[in-house]
């Protein structure tokens, strides 16, 4: 919790107003008991005397608690207010984190993991910062000024407040120490279930397919029950805090008013202050025991805290401090020169001593056989990751000395694992090029020899096609691709055996549009480029069954 609590104004940065207005609040919630427990001893004080004017006391008693409940239903707001936007703030945080971490970084993690980190992590996190970050100021605040109220009204008593009240407040350290195991094993385990049931989802067909989906099932089951004990821990720590704590200001409220009995017994003490104190004791502890209350809530946000911590301060694998370039030709040439690459230090190179020229306005086609890393080009190429050793050059330019952004924008990648997303085509093809007109989407459609397919769909270009474009054939998915691709109308095209799912007669027919930059409807890329696919360095890749060209291959 100390870690969070030292890293926690990063996560709320533009919203301490916010957090400062949950604290005031709470504090005045915290002051009408403090008044209503003071009228309430000058009331029975009065009665006790044989004075029945008590009518003043009771109308404040009653306003005290009027003001009070206008004052948590305007907290509540406030907290549902100020968390939304402190999720959401986090949310877009750890996203502009991903995107610029990149492949590089979520090929190596677990989709589910990164997901429930930013799914139920965030969410976790308003508890946090809404209900246990103010409560633990204003309970704080709320008790010094109490105890020293107590403390004014008689010393020997204040003492007393003062050192349950310290017990109390040292609480939150105590049972850091003692939860924060639990707490990492509840949250390990809940990423795990999170993961691997995304992963049955996602690979249903296959387990059907080879029927394995009962063992997995079985598997899914015996994590689920593990999980469901580590909740059962993590709830059983954070009672057991929340415990502590009631005890604590139980026994101080006990304490303060027994040793104000004593008082009184000895004539220190007369009996309205007793009344006092008796009343005033309770409204000290209440903040803390709202605390434990709220430390309860907060839990599990603690623990998802580590995992967005953990992605936010995630180094990046290529530094991003190029300065652009003042003119690159269009097209480019894309060189390697020496270029050797391992994914992890230590292990085999993917690409060992590579060089190749893809002259401008060329095809250069890299063959290998399956692993030789033709992908791998495509990644370095992307900045994705840097090589060890030797340069990767447009132009003569170290793509390393060019902003990720530029350098982005010159390549359009259609890969072997096509990705669409959930909407219509119109949609997935405007990704690329979110100003093209109806006329450019059917250019680069019937480029990719997608167009007489579209059309035909029911909706044609506003057909809904699936997650993933699963109303799709594995070839229709993969012309979308290559559509979209086409009208990013970006300066060097890699097509990474974009056309492996696609038929002879289509892929021909694609090769055609590509090489002779006339598909029957001039493309959009010429009007704005003057430059037809066939003049942009087209690098495709496709795999052999022997050989492995890349390891000191040369070719330019
Ligand atoms: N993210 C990764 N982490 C670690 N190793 C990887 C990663 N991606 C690829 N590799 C390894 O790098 C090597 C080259 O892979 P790459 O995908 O570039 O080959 P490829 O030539 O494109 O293969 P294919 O034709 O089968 O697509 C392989 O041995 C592969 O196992």
């Amino acid at each position: 919790m100390e870690r969070v609590a030292r890293r926690d104004r990063r996560l709320a940065t533009g919203r301490r107003v916010g957090l400062a207005g949950l604290v005031a609040l709470g504090l005045a919630v915290t002051a009408t008991y403090a008044g209503q427990g003071w009228l309430i001893a000058r009331v029975i004080a009065e009665v006790l005397a044989g004075r029945t004017d008590v009518v003043l006391a009771g109308a404040g008693i009653v306003a005290l608690q009027g003001a009070r409940a206008g004052l948590i239903r305007g907290r509540e707001r406030l907290a549902a207010t100020l968390g939304g936007r402190i999720k959401d703030d986090v949310r877009g945080r750890l996203l502009d984190r991903l995107f610029s971490l990149g492949p590089g970084y979520t090929t190596g993690v677990r989709t589910g993991r990164l997901q429930s980190t930013m799914v139920d992590g965030v969410e976790a996190l308003e508890p946090y910062f809404v209900a246990f970050l103010p409560q633990l100021v204003s309970s704080l605040l709320g008790v010094v000024v109490l105890t020293a109220y107590v403390w004014w009204l008689d010393p020997v008593v204040g003492v007393t407040v003062a050192a349950c009240a310290l017990l109390v407040a040292v609480a939150p350290r105590i049972s850091k120490r003692l939860m924060s195991g639990p707490m990492e094993r509840w949250w390990a385990a809940y990423r795990g279930v999170y993961a691997d049931t995304l992963d049955v989802l996602q690979g249903m067909v296959t387990l059907k397919g080879i029927n394995a989906h009962r063992r997995r099932g079985a598997q899914l089951g015996e994590q689920s029950a593990a999980f469901a004990r580590d909740s059962s821990r993590l709830v059983a720590a954070s009672a057991g805090y929340e415990v502590v704590v009631g005890l604590a200001a139980g026994a101080g409220t006990a304490l303060a008013v027994g040793v104000g009995a004593l008082r009184t017994a000895s004539g220190a003490l007369d009996v309205v202050t007793l009344l006092i104190i008796l009343l005033l004791s309770r409204e000290c502890f209440r903040p803390l025991t709202d605390l434990g209350k709220a430390f309860h809530a907060a839990s599990p946000g603690l623990a998802a805290a580590e995992g967005i911590f953990a992605l936010l301060e995630e180094r990046r694998p290529t530094p991003d401090n190029g300065s652009p370039a003042e003119r690159l030709n269009n097209p480019p040439r894309v060189r390697l020169e020496g270029v050797t690459f391992a994914y992890q230090a230590g292990h085999a190179p993917a690409l060992n001593d590579v060089t190749f020229t893809a002259e401008a306005g060329a095809t250069t086609a890299l063959v290998g056989r399956s692993g030789a890393g033709k992908s791998t080009v495509v990644a370095l190429l992307l900045r994705f990751a840097d090589p060890q050793h030797g340069t990767l050059t447009v132009d003569g330019r170290d793509v390393r000395t060019l902003p990720l952004a530029d350098l982005r924008a010159l390549v359009s990648v259609v890969s072997q694992d096509t990705y669409l997303f959930h909407g219509t085509v119109r949609d997935n093809l405007l990704l690329a090029a979110p100003g093209a007109s109806q006329d450019d989407l059917e250019a680069a459609a019937r480029a990719a020899a997608a167009h007489t397919f579209i059309s035909a769909l029911p909706e044609g270009y506003d057909t809904m096609i699936g997650e993933r474009g699963a109303r799709l054939s594995g070839g229709e998915r993969q012309r979308i691709a290559i559509a979209r691709a086409l009208l990013k109308d970006a300066p060097i095209l890699v097509l990474d055996e974009a056309t492996s799912a696609i038929d002879s007669a289509n892929e021909a027919a694609i090769q055609t549009a590509l090489s002779t930059g006339s598909p029957p409807t001039a493309p959009p890329w010429s009007s704005r480029t003057g430059s037809p696919p066939c003049a942009t360095p087209t690098m495709s890749s496709c795999s052999t069954t022997g050989g492995s060209p890349n390891r000191g291959h040369r070719a330019s």
